[in-house]
């Protein structure tokens, strides 16, 4: 077990795939027991799945949304904060809270938005999905988040003082290596994806982006997905995965309720760069369209 530059030590990464349904008061109370639950098998880093304490789907946005700001937010206004602050606070966890549909009190706009915790419970990023998902595979699936949501203007970097730095972004935001990679080249030793890809694209898809990403930037990734759900009108892939910076996949879930766990540690980022150097291989004189 070692440290580096990026990552300052070992730190054990808990991914909960969590079975949710209709009712958010039981959703938040259902995260509450599985954050615990990860953080006394020692886990310091805990992610949440895109839109947890709601169904996934454009029809329910506006019902499950909550305003975020203005800050204080108040407990009956915005429940989702609140209970994933106390969450991180009892756990003393790091938390990437997933997801949550967001109402912009004042513009009365719609986001998916991801809120991180530190373990005494300040906010410490809100990540506004980028990339919306838009997509249209006849026969298949159409989504359309456009028509409700709006999308977030910036990459997410959030510093956990104890362990270095983590971007957080939102599942169809992972089809964008341009993120991925400006997150990396600034110094983040993981990429959090909570995300929730479907039926039809997650066999094709998931776990090679998630694989993709870790090996374009010698970096850790995880992917975090809801338990997939065959009553729900959209049914997520599971598979909630952590990828090292080798691209090697070190865990991979089913697509039912469960944790997934890894330890990360910097040596294995110190070990991947020093191997296959792109980092100090780039060419930015061939390609300066790309350059930061
Ligand atoms: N749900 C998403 O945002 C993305 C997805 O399912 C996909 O890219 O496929």
């Amino acid at each position: 077990m070692s440290s580096n530059t990026l990552l300052k030590k070992p730190v054990k990464l808990a991914l909960i795939q969590l079975a949710s349904g209709s009712d958010k008061a039981a959703n938040l109370s259902h995260a509450r027991d599985k954050v615990l639950e990860a953080a006394s098998a020692g886990a310091k880093i805990v992610v949440l799945p895109e839109c947890f304490n709601s169904p996934y789907g454009c029809q329910f946005f506006p019902k499950y949304a909550e305003a975020i700001l203005p800050s204080p937010p108040s407990a009956e206004a915005s429940p989702s904060f609140h209970a994933l602050s106390s969450m991180a606070k009892e756990a003393k966890v790091y938390l990437v809270g997933g997801s949550i549909p967001e109402l912009e009190p004042e513009s009365k706009k719609y986001y998916n938005t991801s809120l991180t915790f530190s373990p005494s419970g300040d906010l410490l990023a809100t990540h506004r999905k980028v990339h919306l998902f838009d997509i249209d595979i006849p026969g298949k699936i159409t989504f359309k988040e456009s028509e409700v949501l709006s999308p977030g203007n910036q990459i997410t970097i959030v510093d956990l003082p104890e362990y270095g730095k983590i971007a957080v972004a939102i599942c169809y935001d992972i089809r964008f290596p341009e993120l991925a990679m400006i997150a990396a080249r600034k110094g983040c030793f993981a990429l959090m994806y909570p995300g929730a890809f479907n039926t039809t694209t997650g066999p094709l898809h998931w776990r090679l982006q998630g694989q993709a990403r870790a090996m374009d930037n010698q970096c850790y990734v995880a992917l975090c997905s809801p338990a997939r759900d065959m009553g729900a009108t959209y049914h997520a892939w599971g598979h909630s995965l952590i990828v090292d910076p080798m691209a090697e996949v070190l865990v991979e879930a089913d697509e039912s309720e469960q944790i997934v766990y890894a330890e990360l540690d910097g040596g294995k980022i110190d070990e991947t760069r020093k191997g296959i150097p792109i980092y100090t291989q780039r060419r930015f004189e061939v390609y300066p369209d790309v350059a930061a």
